[in-house]
């Protein structure tokens, strides 16, 4: 069907029920549902009209996504205006008050298609992290403190303890608050469909891996997190009844290793399911320049982290979902043009204890690895970034390549349809 834009369309699937929390599963459609799903961060952007959108790669990504069995996007909602130099340009957020509805659009453009493929989606709406302006933004608005990029000053530690206060800031928590009531309150311009009766939203998520501090958080800071995820949880659903809710944690990674934290972070009824990630080169376990070596540790502490945190989900009889997780290349590289032999290695431990799991009835609600390249290229003989390259996976923060998907990684394509076959087959 040839649509509004003049592309190819997919024809309107059948509309779904809304994902719901049934005990420590999700359900839709009168059905178990499980979570198949990619990081597709970008996928808002790629919807624009104009400026940075491209509609019909975003068509032809969606479409080889469903292909393979994905079901669910993670994407990124709200991005802020920064001069930081690893951060997403164009931004959702201009100035406090001040949105780029063209940019907005790109998201009602993404759900039409979406829901077109009766897919869901999370939709996160703030970042722990500097590659999308993000709580350090928001400080630097209200606080007038420097949005001081951690890539350039390698002091993450500092990072996190300062963007913490962003929980604190009453100006910023105010600005926030607009922003999640002017995206949850929003009507479709593609489908005229408010957002709070859109189907194919999963989720509204408060930020990508929002944190208490760094590792070293006080007992104030842990308490100032746990009582914000409360409030702004609870704020969400006073707008919509319809959605779930998530924080986008980490786990314990991002708990500073303390379970309790994350259990009390967690319990909270506005919290309708756990989440999440697993990056073993992130956090050390796996040094890619020595993979042999470091293998062992690096899966051992990747299964005791997976299995872990499905039995603290049971202590909150709530869903989980490992909404992220990694490893680079081989080389280790960044080009297309490298294997993935080591990666889809870990991919499929990931997988297999998902989909075990989930099978045996466990509170594991399914994956989304991080993330979807599709058919984006890194454009640079250094692999970052610059405004007018092609969205891919890795948000600017990182190299172009570093953990991205490509949909030339045929290995890894066919590893996750697999696994997606087991997760689809599950009846419940
Ligand atoms: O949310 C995230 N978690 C880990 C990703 C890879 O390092 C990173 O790109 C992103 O900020």
């Amino acid at each position: 069907m040839i649509g509004a834009c003049g592309i190819v369309e997919a024809a309107p699937a059948a509309m779904g029920d809304f994902v719901t929390v049934n005990k420590t599963h999700f359900a839709r459609n009168g059905q178990a549902y499980y979570i198949v799903g990619a990081n597709f961060w970008y996928g808002g952007y790629l919807g624009a009209a104009g400026g940075v959108g491209e509609r019909a790669r975003l068509l032809k990504e969606l479409d080889n996504m469903k292909a393979i069995g994905i079901n669910n996007l993670r994407v990124l909602a709200v991005s802020e205006k920064t001069d930081m130099k690893s951060a997403v340009r164009p931004a959702t957020t201009n100035a406090p008050g001040k949105y780029d509805e063209e940019l907005l659009t790109g998201l009602d453009f993404l759900m039409a298609e979406v829901a077109k493929r009766d897919m869901t989606v999370v939709l996160y709406l703030n970042n722990f992290w500097q590659w999308s302006g993000g709580m350090t933004q928001y400080l630097n608005w209200f606080e007038g403190t420097p949005a001081l990029d951690p890539n350039v000053t390698k002091d993450y530690d500092t990072y996190m303890q300062k963007t913490a206060g962003f929980y604190r800031n009453a100006a910023a928590q105010a600005e926030y608050r607009n922003v999640i009531a002017k995206i949850v309150k929003r009507v479709n311009t593609i489908t005229g469909k408010p957002y709070a009766e859109d189907t194919h939203i999963m989720s509204w998520q408060l930020a990508n891996e929002p944190r208490p501090g760094n590792g070293n958080a006080t007992p104030e800071e842990k308490a100032v997190y746990v009582k914000w995820i409360d409030d702004v949880a609870g704020y969400i659903h006073s707008l919509d009844r319809n959605h779930l809710v998530s924080s986008g944690s980490e786990g314990l990674a991002g708990s500073a290793q303390d379970a309790q934290l994350y259990l009390d972070a967690h319990r909270t009824k506005n919290i309708d399911y756990l989440t999440y990630h697993l990056w073993p080169k992130n956090w050390s376990w796996f040094d890619s320049n020595n993979p042999t070596g470091s293998w062992d540790n690096a899966i051992t502490k990747s299964r005791d982290y997976l299995n872990s945190h499905i039995e603290l989900a049971k202590k909150l009889g709530k869903p989980i979902v490992l909404e992220e997780f990694g490893l680079d290349r081989d080389g280790p590289s960044f080009s297309i043009k490298s294997t993935t032999h080591i990666r889809d290695r870990f991919y499929r431990e990931v997988f297999e204890i998902v989909a075990t799991r989930a099978q045996k009835g466990d509170p594991i609600a399914g994956f989304n690895f991080w993330a979807w390249g599709g058919a984006g290229r890194a454009a640079n003989a250094d692999y970052w970034w610059k405004p007018g390259n092609d969205f891919v996976g890795d948000p600017p923060q990182e190299e172009q390549g570093l953990y991205s998907v490509f949909d030339s990684d045929v290995t890894s394509l066919v590893l996750i349809k697999e696994y997606a076959d087991k997760l689809h087959a599950i009846k419940r």
